[in-house]
């Protein structure tokens, strides 16, 4: 049994590829080779383009759940598939989540929750990242740095058991400045664990030695790390480097100029990751709403950007990755797969994935369409395809079969992939849930009288004496 896209151009190692189809195995969700034209289903794509799921590297959270909330494993777990079903809205099919630094306590309680796995009608969860905490205390941005540790402290002391293998923690980032961070690195990247760097103060050549002692990405490029300058090109330098490391930029328009992504991106594309750095706030509506362990202040959130309340520190993010896919195409002027390579190939390229991120013989099906411009448009957020057992279709929005793509819109928002007579393998067919609630953990704006209406919070006045 398989189900044919045809009538598309597909993003392929960058390029648009036109004239293929790509088939897929109804029994084993993974692309395979035509065998015949005597498909169990065609879907005409209508010319549109046909991208690989995205992959979320870097997300803290949203729609009311911040990953590092954390009250028991079972309520842990039903709030990430929420958020794992809201994610296809944004064109993402797998994600890590991040956990930014928090005490040693609650980075052993949260991580062993954060093991792989597929969730029904959603993104597959891929692992987690710890962002923290050998970072330094200067290049805090929004992290508490009295919870900071010194490479001295071992990874198994800070993370736990999970820090002795790949499988649940996949990717710590770090400074590379700090003292004895060399060994550090050596012994995660022994664990197969991926080190990025960032959070950090280091100079080209501090970077350039964590980048031989085996980091190989750099997380959030040009924030929370010196500037590029003329003869201080800092970590931000070492993209184009002889050891050119993968690196990640936050696209959503506040977290660097449109002329810094560009020049960021054009750099070295083949390396470059686009992240959201998303936060609990991310799919909630505008207003102040309360802080939590790991940010004890409120935050105010203004469309996609979001501060400390009354600062300008930015927390993260706000945007979806499908709009930053969008923007880079916009501020840049590359092409939708150029941009769709920022959160497909580069990143399972940084992470050796080997079942996602690119339309090609043997990796899962999970399948976005996107317009010219990249965008997923809002009449297009069913055609999003989730590998899971079978081929699935998320079915988070209404309106399909109104965009012009009628055979394939209309045939994903009414008919379910035929199953032949005889088979009994079950046809996933996720709940359909209106996209403005699904995922939404109760989490309310404050009342107006409850926020500053200037300048409270001094958090790094408060905080410089902890560095
Ligand atoms: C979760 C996380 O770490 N997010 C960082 C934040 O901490 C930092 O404040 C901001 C801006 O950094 P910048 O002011 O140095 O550009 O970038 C990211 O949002």
């Amino acid at each position: 049994m398989t189900t044919r896209f045809t009538k598309c151009r597909i993003c392929r190692d960058g390029k648009l590829v036109n004239g293929e189809d790509v088939i897929v195995s109804t029994q084993t969700g993974l692309i395979v080779e035509s065998t015949s034209k005597d498909d169990d289903e065609v879907i005409d794509l209508g010319n549109k383009i046909l991208a690989p799921g995205f992959i979320e590297l870097q997300t803290n959270g949203m729609r009311g759940f911040h990953f590092t909330h954390f009250e028991d494993d079972a309520s842990y777990q039903k709030k990430l598939d929420e958020v794992a079903r809201y994610l296809p809205s944004t064109g993402v099919t797998a994600f890590y989540a991040t956990i930014p630094t928090v005490s040693s306590d609650d980075f052993k309680k949260i991580l062993p929750s954060l093991v792989p796995r597929e969730i029904s009608g959603g993104a597959a969860l891929l692992g987690a990242h710890a962002e923290g905490p050998y970072l330094h205390p200067d290049k805090k941005g929004a992290h508490n740095s009295s919870l900071f540790h010194p490479p001295s402290t071992s990874p198994l002391e800070v993370y736990g058991s999970i820090a002795s293998s790949d499988k649940t923690l996949k990717l710590v980032t770090l400074a590379p400045e700090l003292v004895e961070t060399d060994s550090l690195i050596k012994s995660l990247v022994a664990n197969n664990i991926r080190v990025s760097l960032g959070h950090s103060t280091a100079t080209y050549d501090e970077g350039l030695s964590g980048l031989k002692s085996g980091a190989t990405c750099l997380t959030h490029t040009l924030n929370a790390m010196p500037p590029l300058s003329s003869r201080t090109p800092g970590l931000a330098g070492l993209v184009t480097s002889s050891h050119a490391p993968y690196y990640s930029i936050i696209i959503d328009g506040h977290h660097l100029h449109p002329t810094m992504a560009t020049l960021l991106f054009r750099s070295n594309p083949s390396k470059c990751i686009i992240i959201t750095d998303s936060i609990e706030l991310a799919g909630l509506e505008d207003g102040t709403y309360p802080g939590h362990a790991q940010i004890p202040f409120n935050q105010t959130k203004i469309g996609s950007r979001v501060v400390i309340e009354g600062t300008e520190t930015l927390i993260g993010g706000c945007a979806g990755l499908g709009e930053c896919v969008a923007n880079l195409v916009r501020w840049s002027g590359c092409s939708v797969p150029e941009g769709v390579r920022c959160v497909t190939s580069n990143i399972v390229g940084l992470m050796g994935e080997r079942e996602r991120g690119r339309l090609e013989l043997g990796r899962r099906a999970d399948l976005v369409v996107l317009s010219d411009e990249g965008e997923i448009e809002e009449t297009n957020r069913d055609l999003v395809y989730l590998h899971h057992t079978t081929v699935s279709r998320n079915h988070n929005t209404a309106g399909a079969a109104q965009d012009g793509v009628a055979t394939s819109a209309s045939s994903a928002k009414s008919a379910a992939i035929p199953q032949a007579a005889g088979d009994d393998s079950v046809i996933e067919e996720p709940a359909a849930a209106p996209a403005t609630t699904v995922g939404v953990t109760e989490l309310s704006p404050l009342p107006t009288d409850e926020c500053a209406d200037g300048v409270r919070y001094a958090w790094d006045v408060e905080t410089e004496e902890d560095g």
